[in-house]
């Protein structure tokens, strides 16, 4: 299998202090990898990362090598014309990530106008095959609506459109069902998948939800304090799981306690002292 994100000793500082120590991993073609671990592991820092969003005064160091280039070391101007275009990300609110006084036709038509020499008729038409394929047509929800008069899981709908508008070959969602009710959850992760399917689509997915990553993820990474603790498949993980913080989180998934977001647990000795998983 191609691999389409090769991560190698990325690490992440916010001025002296280390927020994601040295780590790697790949992500292939089509493949969708879960990125758990407690509240300020360094997981949307990953994440941010992966998207050139990092805030001021973060330093990176390593590789991660997309489709050639080096996203670490990719100058923004380069970075404006991946983002959207190659790699996609959708966050859990929604209403943050939306502009609440424009339609929603126009915020999907964006990234066509960004990314693509579409016309106006073009970019028309295929924000409606989006509201079609994303399930918001049979919801009666057109582009001319705004997203206030949607509900939570419509507008993740919205977003997931405006993320796949241009086939992404990355989609990064970073807690991105969280917020919803567990059927809404349900769902709009199926539609992110058959997504997904279609268009040979990888996702680096972000949960807490171990039962959401048991579903649907092929491969985890376990985050404890910035650290790599687990990086295995899923079913590996899931059935013997090597890191004491990874027994930890499972232990305590299984009595329901991983959401809201883990309460901190204790670095394990060996994690302390810098030993590799
Ligand atoms: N702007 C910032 N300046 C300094 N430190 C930061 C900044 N943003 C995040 N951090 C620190 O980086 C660490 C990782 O945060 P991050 O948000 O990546 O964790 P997370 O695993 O995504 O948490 P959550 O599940 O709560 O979203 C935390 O210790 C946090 O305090």
């Amino acid at each position: 299998m191609t691999s389409l994100l090769s991560v190698q000793n990325l690490s992440v500082h916010a001025g002296s202090t280390a927020i994601l120590h040295p780590l790697s991993f790949t992500i292939n073609a089509g493949e969708t990898v879960a990125v758990t671990g407690e509240s300020g592991s360094g997981k949307s820092t990953l994440a941010r990362t992966l998207m050139g969003l990092l805030p001021d005064g973060f330093e990176t160091s390593g590789q991660a090598l997309f489709e050639d280039q080096n996203l670490i070391s990719l100058p923004e101007h380069q970075f404006r014309s991946l983002r959207g275009q190659k790699i996609a990300m959708v966050f859990q609110e929604p209403m943050t990530a939306l502009n609440p006084i424009r339609r929603i036709g126009q915020q999907i038509g964006d990234t066509f106008r960004l990314h693509t020499a579409m016309t106006g008729r073009e970019i028309k038409e295929a924000v409606h095959q989006l509201l079609d394929r994303v399930g918001l047509s049979r919801a009666g929800i057109s582009a001319s609506d705004y997203p206030h008069t949607l509900s939570g899981g419509q507008r993740q709908r919205v977003l997931l459109a405006i993320a796949i508008a241009c086939k992404p070959a990355l989609l990064i969602a970073d807690e991105f069902t969280t917020a919803l009710d567990s059927q809404t959850q349900a769902e709009i992760m199926d539609l992110v998948q058959d997504l997904a399917s279609e268009n040979q689509m990888a996702i680096l997915m972000i949960s807490h939800d171990l039962g959401l990553i048991r579903h649907k993820a092929r491969h985890v990474l376990v985050l404890q304090h910035g650290t790599l603790v687990e990086n295995a498949k899923t079913e590996t993980l899931f059935s013997a799981p090597q890191h004491p913080y990874t027994r930890a989180l499972l232990s305590m998934s299984l009595h329901g306690v991983n959401h809201p977001p883990l309460t901190r647990l204790p670095v394990p000795e060996n994690l302390a002292s810098g030993v590799e998983p």
